[in-house]
């Protein structure tokens, strides 16, 4: 019997590429950065699974040429770049990488508000051009965690894992907005459950882990920003689709909130000529939550997993319910 053929869209580790070898037919794509468009089209039209990430659109474009697709595997926990509707109303299964990522985007997201709140990237910069002059009482100060509200925006795996990362550093009071009440996780960490405006308006730092949908598209407007405290912080490293990215350019600017610390932003890579780039109280990183050497490499193994367990009709080991 012939074996399964799948496309990879990157170069990945040789572990989780050897996995696939062992059980499929496999063709990638060894580019380091992402497959062009008309490459990948090329690619699925014979292909029974997909091994896919953040960065590949997997629309009804695609989906209509790739007509033997049996399993999509994205390795990525966010699943905002597949068309879920179009794949489910062809039963294609899709597995993705919750859990193994968790700890490295908490983590991830602790040092990103300490670096925006303590203007690390800024003091490292005056440091190395001579804008050190001398040890100042007043220079390079910002907002400290200890005796502070935080609020935590989707309190899912990631956000719950940040919320318990906090606890140490001594805040007053961990918030969190999400649909349903966690309270079990939440008595754990001494967390409380407010609506969204509660949380704009009582937290000093806003974390933003909830995922980008339709109904959270743009929920970080003119409004919301207006609600927040202007010495407030806000840091997303969710998905850059969740705030209005303009709304948020001009509250940086008239200082509506004092700085926020991006991991994500809307495009991505952010265009160098973008206002936030210009604004010393923003910090931007390239989107690495999830880049510890571990939670990589772990990653692409799930992913393949999930897409040999599929295509053998097993049980996928993480596989997203559509
Ligand atoms: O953003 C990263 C992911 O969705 O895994």
């Amino acid at each position: 019997m012939s074996r399964p053929k799948v496309y990879v869209t990157r170069e990945i580790n040789p572990e989780a590429l050897n996995l696939l070898k062992e059980n499929c037919e496999v063709t990638s794509w060894t580019g380091s950065s992402p497959v062009p468009r008309a490459e990948l089209l090329k690619n699925v039209s014979d292909v029974d699974a997909l091994f896919c990430l953040l960065t590949d659109k997997i629309d009804k474009d695609l989906l209509d040429k790739a007509k033997k697709l049996k399993v999509i595997g994205t390795m990525s926990v966010g699943y905002d770049h597949l068309q879920i509707d179009e794949i489910k109303s062809r039963n294609i299964k899709v597995g993705y990488t919750p859990n193994i990522l968790t700890d490295a985007t908490a983590e991830l997201t602790i040092a990103l508000l300490l670096a925006t709140s303590r203007r690390l990237l800024e003091a490292n910069r005056e440091a190395r051009t001579g804008g050190w002059a001398a040890w100042s009482p007043f220079w390079m100060c910002g907002p400290g965690l200890s005796g502070s509200t935080v609020g935590i925006v989707g309190f899912g795996r990631i956000g719950q894992e940040i919320g318990k990362r906090l606890k140490p550093f001594k805040v007053k009071r961990i918030l969190y907005q999400s649909r349903s009440a966690k309270d079990d996780q939440a008595n754990e960490i001494g967390a409380e459950r407010v609506n969204f405006d509660e949380l704009l308006k009582q937290s000093d730092f806003v974390i933003v882990t909830i995922s980008l949908a339709p109904e959270t598209a743009n929920i970080f407007n003119e409004e919301a920003f207006k609600k927040m405290k202007p010495t407030s912080i806000f840091i997303n490293t969710s998905r850059g689709g969740v705030v209005d990215q303009d709304a948020l350019i001009k509250a940086l600017q008239n200082k509506t909130i004092w700085a926020a610390g991006l991991d994500v932003m809307t495009p991505e890579p952010l265009p160098l000529d973008s206002p936030l780039f210009k604004l010393e109280n923003c910090v931007i990183l390239p989107h690495i939550g999830s880049a510890t050497l571990d939670a990589r490499k772990n990653m692409a193994l799930l992913t393949s997993r999930n897409i040999i367990a599929a295509l053998k009709n097993e049980k996928m080991p993480e596989e997203l319910i559509l």
